[in-house]
């Protein structure tokens, strides 16, 4: 028999069931009702949610093997972007880590996480974090755009060793905006009537209603512009012996070293556009709920700043090696990651062949949907799970606790392959802006606070909706430091 799950209608099986809006907090609803394992399906295609952490690590992770393709997309594919998803279902060619300088996915060993560490902090360089400081400074009230540019000029720096002009101006920034920005929209359910009936693409141009053909075309000249600039611009450093690192360069020097072709230097490009692509949002969208998490409880800010101030020194910046004498500002972080995960249903999985597990039959193909926002809200791991605390994270003499798994970078062999630059970049971004800001709730006209709003976009990545909050330099030493970085 099959997983339990909503009772399915003859021809159109779940259609009127699936959520259309915010799906997780639907699937967290039917776990009460059916449980850990939830099946269900729409016009012949499976799916089936996992609800826990434990049936997910069963399958995801000990059966690797049945549970680690990827689902194929009718539009990604029509919208040139089946690259990034052919790497990630093949994984032959993408889990070689000789290929991906930051595929870390084997093993999370303190080696690995120095190398994350280097990468990201060579990155992250003092002209790069300093310049979201220094735009707090002056107008901190556009926070989020600042927030946005940092995490956009530290994974440019890290995949091309390109430094961004602006966000709004630059030409190659905005050939990866927009090209991202249609591959989320594409995931919405029923932005594209051809995800739910692939033969409509059949259909010809000029047909009523076919317009979707149009927009598919010019994303896919848009996607390979999107590819093609920011190889150049690497192409270009490395014959004039310009010395600018990136994961990029370090592939194609590779390449070169093992004599490889055109073909190769293909993939690379291909591989890069991945990083990018699956860097750029998720990065972003967590230093925002960091920083909304902040806004929300003053109290955990009072106390890593005193932290910090203990460990660092007020008037200075932390560094990497001051990490791991800063466990409740690590606190604060994993319980970013848990509190409000922006990939709160990861990126679904595809069985390879069919399976039995727990006694329910899991058919070959079957879309399989890990419900991260179940995990990390089960109470029976994180009681109060809607509270926003880091002494979730903290023995009681104040060490850090053994859970250090961050669900929100999912699973198995398909595990985020950028989570310790991830980790490593809002670290840094997080304890920067705690030892020089304040950051508190707004205040309107009449000196009321306003209360911050926990609601959060649709999509594939999901980002606080935008909030107003104060953020203001703590004293006049940390304003004098801010603003006497040289950028
Ligand atoms: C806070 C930031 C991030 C979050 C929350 C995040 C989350 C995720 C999740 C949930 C997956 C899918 C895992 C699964 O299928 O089970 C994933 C895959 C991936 N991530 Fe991340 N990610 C982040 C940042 C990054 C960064 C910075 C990079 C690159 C430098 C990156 C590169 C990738 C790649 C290449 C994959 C595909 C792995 C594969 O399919 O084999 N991610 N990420």
């Amino acid at each position: 028999t099959l997983p339990p799950g909503p009772k399915p209608k003859l021809l159109i099986g779940n259609l009127f069931d699936v959520p259309t809006q915010l799906a997780w907090l639907t699937y967290t609803k039917w776990r009460k009702q059916y449980g850990d394992l939830v099946f269900f399906g729409v016009f012949g295609n499976n799916f089936l949610i996992l609800n826990s952490l434990k049936a997910t690590t069963d399958l995801l992770d000990k059966r690797a093997t049945i549970y680690s393709e990827r689902p194929s997309i009718p539009s990604i594919r029509l919208m040139g972007w089946e690259f990034s998803f052919s790497f990630m279902s093949h994984t032959d060619k993408w889990r070689g880590g000789k290929f991906v300088p930051f595929d870390m996915s084997s093993s999370t060993d303190e080696t690995i996480n120095i190398i994350a560490q280097k990468i990201v902090s060579s990155a992250l360089s003092p002209r790069r974090s300093s310049l979201m400081l220094h735009n707090l400074l002056t107008t901190p009230e556009d926070f989020l755009e600042h927030v946005e540019q940092l995490t956009t000029a530290i994974i440019m720096a890290m995949v091309y060793g390109y430094d961004i002009k602006s966000l709004h101006d630059d030409p190659i920034v905005h050939l990866q905006q927009e090209s991202i920005k249609r591959l989320s929209e594409s995931a919405i359910p029923g932005r594209f009537m051809v995800n739910v009936f692939p033969f409509l693409r059949h259909v010809p141009a000029w047909f009523p209603g076919a317009g979707f053909h149009q927009f598919f075309k010019d994303t896919v000249k848009l996607v390979g512009q999107m590819k093609q600039a920011p190889f150049d611009f690497v192409k270009q450093n490395m014959q004039s012996g310009s010395d600018r690192q990136s994961v990029l360069r370090e592939l194609l020097e590779h390449n070169e070293a093992h004599g490889g072709s055109v073909e190769r230097e293909e993939d690379m490009k291909d591989i890069a556009g991945v990083a990018y692509a699956a860097a750029a949002e998720t990065t972003t969208a967590t230093l925002m709920v960091s920083v909304m998490a902040l806004a929300m409880h003053p109290e955990v800010v009072r106390k890593a700043q005193a932290e910090l101030d203990a460990v660092v020194g007020l008037g200075s910046l932390p560094g990497f090696e001051h990490r791991s004498e800063l466990p409740y500002c690590e606190a604060v972080v994993r319980e970013i990651f848990r509190w409000r995960p922006i990939t709160p249903v990861a990126i679904a999985h595809a069985t390879h062949e069919d399976d039995v597990y727990d006694g329910y039959l899991i058919p070959k193909g079957t879309i399989i949907l890990p419900n991260v926002w179940a995990m990390v809200h089960d109470e029976t791991m994180y009681p109060d799970p809607d509270t926003f605390k880091p002494e979730r994270f903290l023995n009681a003499d104040g060490t850090l606790n053994s859970d250090d798994l961050i669900i929100g970078f999912g699973f198995g062999r398909r595990i985020c392959a950028g989570r310790h630059a991830a980790d490593a970049t809002l670290w840094a971004a997080t304890v920067s802006l705690l030892a020089t800001f304040n950051i508190g709730k707004a205040k309107d006209a009449a000196g009321k606070e306003i209360e911050i709003e926990d609601v959060f976009t649709d999509g594939m990545v999901s980002y606080p909706k935008p909030f107003k909050c104060s953020i203001t330099p703590r004293n006049e030493l940390t304003k004098q430091l801010v603003s006497n970085i040289n950028l």
